[in-house]
């Protein structure tokens, strides 16, 4: 059995959708032998991520960044999974214990997602996580092809660890 960690902040409708559709998408009856565990961001652990073999990771944008939420779990979590600072106090790349590990990252915006999606995508590079599948950016409302490629992104990551 492997473990996909799914990370999210999910305040709002659209953020729910998606996350509801990735995380249908992980859990599609022919993934076998993935455990999804589901985590809000605010409640993540260093101890759910080095238990984990892959992440997914969903915020929205807020001030051109990615929530307060998911920066508190990165915040919280980072040099106990094995990141490092460099010396001006930012992340620097690293060996971490889970560099290597494959993962997906969807964000939701109104009008302009691209420091939110830049701003995760720094940190988990900085681990050294994979990105396994392109980003899922999408601004305004969330409609059924939208779901479909949040289900789609839930279930690479996830066939990825069977
Ligand atoms: C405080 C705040 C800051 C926001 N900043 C951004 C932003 O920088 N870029 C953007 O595209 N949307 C921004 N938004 C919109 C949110 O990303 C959006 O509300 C969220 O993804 C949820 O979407 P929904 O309200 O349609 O459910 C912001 C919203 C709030 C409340």
């Amino acid at each position: 059995m492997t473990t996909l960690l799914l990370v999210h902040h999910s305040p709002t409708r659209s953020m729910r959708a998606l996350t509801d559709a990735v995380l249908a998408g992980a859990r599609d009856d022919e993934i076998v032998g993935v455990d999804v565990v589901v985590r809000p961001a605010l409640e993540a652990t260093a101890e759910d991520v080095l238990a984990a073999d892959g992440y997914l990771l969903g915020t929205p944008a807020n001030f051109g960044y990615m929530s307060g939420a998911l920066k508190h779990f990165f915040d919280s979590t980072f040099l106990q999974v094995g990141g490092a600072l460099d010396d001006s106090g930012g992340a620097g790349s690293s060996e971490g214990r889970t560099k290597g590990r494959p993962f997906g990252l969807y964000v939701h915006g109104r009008y302009d997602a691209t420091g939110a999606v830049r701003s995760v995508t720094s940190i988990v590079g900085a681990l050294g996580w994979r990105q396994a599948f392109d980003v899922l950016e999408v601004l305004g409302e969330v409609d059924a092809a939208t779901e479909e490629s949040a289900y789609e992104l839930g279930g690479t990551i996830a066939a990825l660890l069977t």
